[in-house]
């Protein structure tokens, strides 16, 4: 299946924060903190969020869709000050900064597609290349890197997209997707000829205070020479350069589709873990924690290990972030904006989770790692990057997980309608999964996937067979 990419981009502008004659643009700026300089060079996280609409004709997207979306993510960035900025690292400080100066905004492109709509916005498998012209690139030089950028595409008489491209050094999943619902809301409610909106909501008020984040062991700066010292194959990494890693290609093999769990399918997964722990007399002793998101990724990761038919030696690297701001004692502002989340590793090997009982296996494995995090969730965080990082280099096959089930981006309506479908994009480039709440609000899940085409044959009967075999 393909899809015919005819892109065409009609206006780059530059969307800056709005002002009324009652304020004034004055200078901002936010020191980075550990948890955001884990981040520094990573390539960015992009997302797309398409919205059907047959009512998309070229004039009412000039004359009402585009200005509306415009004018409201102007008076957004009034709110959130920093994403019009840049990261920048000026020559006397240790570390770079983000900088927010007057009539500094936000890249924004906009552009018309021919594509079909339908297959981008659907689950089923299509080409992973199709989604890229949708996403804008992220402007970052040596000396500058912006903050987010965004593409606004229409689909005439089928809906439109927005394509966002975010440093994940200045925001992460929460602070990215917090944003987007507060430019939603105000483009919803907002009357932009008037140029009136309403509040912004408390749930959606960002808080750039970093005074409660302490680094007492100076993780800052052990993440910040971990960056400094890193090599990487064929890239000149100049010292104090702001340049990201560069993005992997996507492969013109690899393709996209969209699994989801549904409320029951995770009911019946809890109750074989749990089955399987009683036939081995061990429920009592042990508590589990089985949380739909460990067994979506338990689920998910063995049905991926397996599809790719991994050596049974292969070390493999499972990954996912934790948001740290209510394990923080004293917890962080549950809207502090920036990053605020730590990683969590298991390691194993594929013949673990190979074998009859590897969903089980690994399930255990990402609840014991899950419960450890009550000890403390920064602990030993030196001593694990380094770990990481030790593996990462060892040729181990490693997997991550972007987004999360807790964002809600399915409730982002920006006033024509909650989305059809939000793709995390950029796990074409980092082999992670991508995790959403299903869009029926049933408590199910969805899981993004990018795989070569054979893989994502045997990836799809093993998921649908694995739930029906129980
Ligand atoms: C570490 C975790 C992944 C572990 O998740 P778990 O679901 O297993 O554990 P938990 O303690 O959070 O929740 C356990 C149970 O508590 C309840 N519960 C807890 N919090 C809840 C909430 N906000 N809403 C609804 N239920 C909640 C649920 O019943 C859940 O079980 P049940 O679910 O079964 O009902 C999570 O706590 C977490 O930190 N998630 C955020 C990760 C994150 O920020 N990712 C994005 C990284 S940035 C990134 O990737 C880039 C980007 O996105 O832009």
């Amino acid at each position: 299946m393909e899809v015919e990419n005819q892109v065409n981009t009609i206006d780059v502008c530059q969307v800056t924060p709005y002002f009324d004659s009652s304020e004034s643009a004055t200078e901002l700026s936010l020191p980075l903190t550990f948890y955001d300089i884990m981040w520094l060079k990573f390539p960015p996280v992009e997302r797309i969020f398409f919205y059907k609409l047959t009512e998309s004709t070229p004039t009412f997207f000039n004359s009402v869709i585009l200005p509306k979306l415009k004018h409201s993510l102007s008076h957004t960035l009034l709110h959130f000050l920093p994403l019009a900025g840049n990261l920048i690292w000026p020559p006397q400080a240790i570390k770079p900064i983000i900088l927010y100066t007057p009539d500094d905004g936000v890249q924004l492109t906009v552009a018309e597609s021919s594509a079909d709509f339908h297959l981008l916005s659907g689950n089923e498998v299509h080409e992973a290349a199709d989604s890229r012209p949708y996403i804008p690139e992220l402007p970052v030089t040596d000396s500058k890197a912006s903050v987010i950028a965004l593409k606004i595409t229409l689909f005439p008489n089928h809906g439109f997209c927005i394509g966002i491209s975010a440093h994940h050094s200045v925001l992460d999943g929460k602070s990215s997707t917090m944003f987007i619902k507060a430019w939603a809301h105000f483009c919803k409610l907002g009357d932009e000829d008037k140029r009136q909106y309403p509040a912004l909501l408390t749930e959606l008020t960002p808080v750039f205070d970093r005074i409660g984040i302490q680094d007492p062991e100076g993780l800052d700066m052990v993440y910040l020479n971990n960056w400094l010292e890193l090599k990487w194959p064929g890239v000149d990494l100049k010292p104090r350069s702001l340049q990201l890693l560069p993005a992997i290609a996507v492969r013109s093999s690899s393709v996209r589709a969209t699994f989801e769990l549904s409320r029951e399918d995770i009911k019946k997964l809890r109750e074989r873990v749990l089955a399987n722990l009683v036939k081995e007399g061990s429920k009592e002793t042990r508590p589990i924690h089985l949380s739909t998101f460990v067994l979506v990724l338990a689920y998910g990761f063995v049905c991926i290990v397996k599809a790719r038919g991994f050596e049974s030696n292969r070390k493999v690297v499972i990954g996912f972030a934790v948001d740290c701001r209510a394990r923080l004692d004293p917890p962080v502002h549950e809207n502090y904006f920036g990053n605020c989340v730590s990683s969590c590793v298991a390691f194993t090997e594929a013949e673990s989770l190979l074998e009859e009982k590897g969903f089980m296996y690994l399930a255990e494995m990402l609840s014991e790692l899950i419960k450890s995090l009550e000890k403390g969730v920064l602990d030993g965080a030196k001593e694990k990057m380094a770990r990481n990082m030790e593996e990462a280099a060892g040729g181990a096959a490693l997997f991550g997980v972007a987004g999360s089930n807790r964002f809600e981006v399915y409730g982002t309506d920006f006033g024509w309608g909650n989305p059809e479908k939000v793709e995390i994009t950029s796990i074409d480039r980092t082999g992670a999964i991508s995790l959403a709440e299903s869009t029926d609000g049933k408590g199910g899940v969805e899981i993004g996937l990018v795989l070569e085409k054979h893989e994502m044959e045997k990836f799809t009967s093993l998921f649908v067979a694995g739930l029906k075999n129980h």
